[in-house]
């Protein structure tokens, strides 16, 4: 059974195990590995899986070693292993925004098997979107693996090229964060309004929910689901005119080149 390290017990691998977990991976073959106690020692027992403060440990119990640490420790935490003990027939995951697999491979020493994923934080629920991209080194069942991996806890889209990783960040790394803010000032006014935080949540939350069923379940394309909601001299027509009259599009539009430039940048640092 392919046993998996996860390095880091934050948001993102808290995300993927308790996906993993909910849909049937057996919690004795991950171990999660984080330094400070309180973060792995809640989501070891929220999930029933292994916990360690030692990475050295962590890598030493799995095949596959999935990096979760904010991008600047990547180096740092991958020379630490390295040096540490063996890394032989081991494939590294990581889903660090802007560290490419050179730098991987540099900090580990070693041209080892590296698969570069982007995965975003509704995997907890099943609902993720991860890119993937894998080094020369990863072979089929590396691919594989990882692959059925992912799809435990999303849909999955393999890239063509490592740049693919940074515009993928801006397509669905990022984005839950876009419709967080966007529903956070739908619930600001509808408590303006006069409804109570609760009321105003549950009211965009079942509208956000409603909205992306809408998509899900028809072929028209989504502008036709918009239009289908906009009457001609209506209430939605004058809300949307305040929108594209504000820029809306082209915001979105420079949100998204502004996450993938500060990728770029952050390889570079
Ligand atoms: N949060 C998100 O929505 C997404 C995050 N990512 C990537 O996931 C990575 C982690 O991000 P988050 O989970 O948001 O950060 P986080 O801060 O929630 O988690 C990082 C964890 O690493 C632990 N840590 C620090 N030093 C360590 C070490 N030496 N060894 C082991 N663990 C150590 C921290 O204590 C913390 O629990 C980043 O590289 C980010 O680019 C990727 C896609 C989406
Ligand atoms: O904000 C970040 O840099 C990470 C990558 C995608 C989501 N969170």
């Amino acid at each position: 059974m392919t046993k998996l390290a996860f390095i880091g017990a934050g948001n993102m691998n808290g995300a993927i195990i308790s996906g993993l977990v909910n849909k049937g991976f057996s919690p004795k073959n991950i171990i999660v590995a984080n330094p400070s106690a309180p973060k792995r020692e809640a989501l070891s027992q929220q999930c029933s899986v292994l916990n360690t403060h030692s990475n050295i440990e962590a890598v030493d119990f799995a095949d596959y070693i999935i990096l979760g640490v904010k991008p600047y420790l990547i180096a740092q935490v991958c020379a630490d292993i390295s040096s540490n003990t063996s890394i032989a027939n081991k494939c590294f995951v990581s889903v660090a925004a802007g560290c490419t697999i050179e730098q991987i491979q540099q900090a580990l020493n070693s041209k080892q098997p590296v698969i570069r994923v982007m995965p975003n934080t509704p995997s907890q629920l099943g609902f993720g979107v991860s890119g993937l991209f894998a080094s020369d080194e990863v072979n089929d069942e590396q691919k594989q693996q990882t692959s059925e991996l992912m799809e435990s806890v999303g849909i999955i889209k393999w890239l063509n090229s490592e740049a693919g990783i940074d515009h993928i960040t801006a397509v669905s790394g990022s984005a839950p964060a876009y419709f967080f803010l966007f529903m956070e000032a739908m619930q600001n006014k509808a408590i303006e309004y006069g409804f109570t935080e609760q009321e105003s949540r549950a009211l965009v939350q079942q509208t956000a929910l409603g909205a992306a069923q809408m998509v899900i379940n028809n072929d028209m394309p989504i502008s036709q689901l918009r239009q289908n909601v906009t009457s001609k001299g209506g209430t939605t027509q004058a809300a949307l005119t305040t929108l594209i009259e504000g820029g809306l599009e082209q915001l979105v539009t420079d949100a998204m080149d502004s996450a993938v430039k500060r990728a770029q940048e952050m390889a570079k640092e």
